[in-house]
């Protein structure tokens, strides 16, 4: 079964991602070079809105096993997520790139409200809408949100660009003779618990027949490839 080509694209970019090679926060090079294949996928006439992960920052999970209240600390990894999107919209916007941030939490002096139909004319113009602050809700986390935006912007299919370069039958990352699915069905994913990306974000392109393309965001031309149908990723979606 080969890949088919996907032409309005929600990009889920992990904050984590975005470190580089640190262990924290945002790493400048990493993101231009993100822009810049962000960039280039325009260029190849995909037309994209993105959802920026808060990972690198804060996870409000994390916080609340360090005693924080959880509601508390999804805000704050929420907030997390408005730094990477004000860090994207900057790399993107320095090579001419144009751009608009839209965050479910509203911040009127450095972003506009998330409002769908404003969202789906800046697409229709030629913007990179970059959506921050998650859904808004806590208890919730960025796979959601783009899950949720990929719906709201009738996306073909949702590309999670994160540290891996698929799904797999175990973490990868703690097993490491596990094997990759090249596609898999939304029901297995959820059936067997793998936990590439939450259930309710699976569930939600389920449901809405969304495509996810799962790839490795941090090795460098793999976005066009992906895009192309080539380069190594896992498509899970519904069974025929
Ligand atoms: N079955 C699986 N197949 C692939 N990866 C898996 C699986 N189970 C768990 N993982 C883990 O899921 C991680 C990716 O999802 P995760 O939610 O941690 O990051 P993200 O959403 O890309 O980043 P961030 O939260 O920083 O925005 C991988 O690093 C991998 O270790
Ligand atoms: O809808 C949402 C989205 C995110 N959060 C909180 O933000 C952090 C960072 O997001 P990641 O998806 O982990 O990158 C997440 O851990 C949650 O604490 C949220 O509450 N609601």
């Amino acid at each position: 079964m080969t890949r088919p080509r996907f032409n309005r694209i929600l990009l889920k970019l992990s904050g984590e991602a975005l470190m580089g090679e640190g262990q924290f926060g945002i790493d400048p090079e990493t993101t231009s070079r993100m822009a810049r294949e962000i960039a280039q996928a325009k260029e190849a006439g995909h037309e994209l809105c993105i959802v920026v992960g808060g990972g690198n920052i804060f996870r409000g999970l994390a916080g609340a096993a360090k005693g924080f209240d959880r509601a508390n600390a999804d805000y704050m990894g929420m907030l997390a997520t408005v730094m990477n999107a004000l860090a994207m919209q900057n790399a993107l916007e320095k090579i001419g790139v144009d751009t608009r941030v839209q965050s479910a939490i509203p911040m009127a002096s450095i972003s506009e409200p998330y409002i769908r139909r404003r969202a789906a004319r800046h697409m229709e113009k030629g913007r990179v809408v970059i959506f921050a602050a998650g859904t808004g809700n806590p208890y919730f986390t960025t796979d959601t949100a783009a899950a949720l935006r990929a719906a709201e912007m009738g996306c073909d299919a949702l590309f999670k660009g994160t540290s891996v370069d698929g799904v797999y039958d175990a973490d990868p990352k703690k097993q490491p003779d596990a094997h990759r699915y090249e596609h898999i069905g939304f029901n297995r994913v959820l059936a067997d618990d793998l936990r590439v990306m939450d259930a309710s974000a699976v569930a939600l392109c389920r449901d809405n027949n969304i495509p996810i393309v799962v790839f490795n965001i941090r090795e460098q031309g793999n976005l066009a490839r992906v895009l192309a149908g080539e380069g190594t990723a896992t498509i899970v979606q519904n069974e025929e």
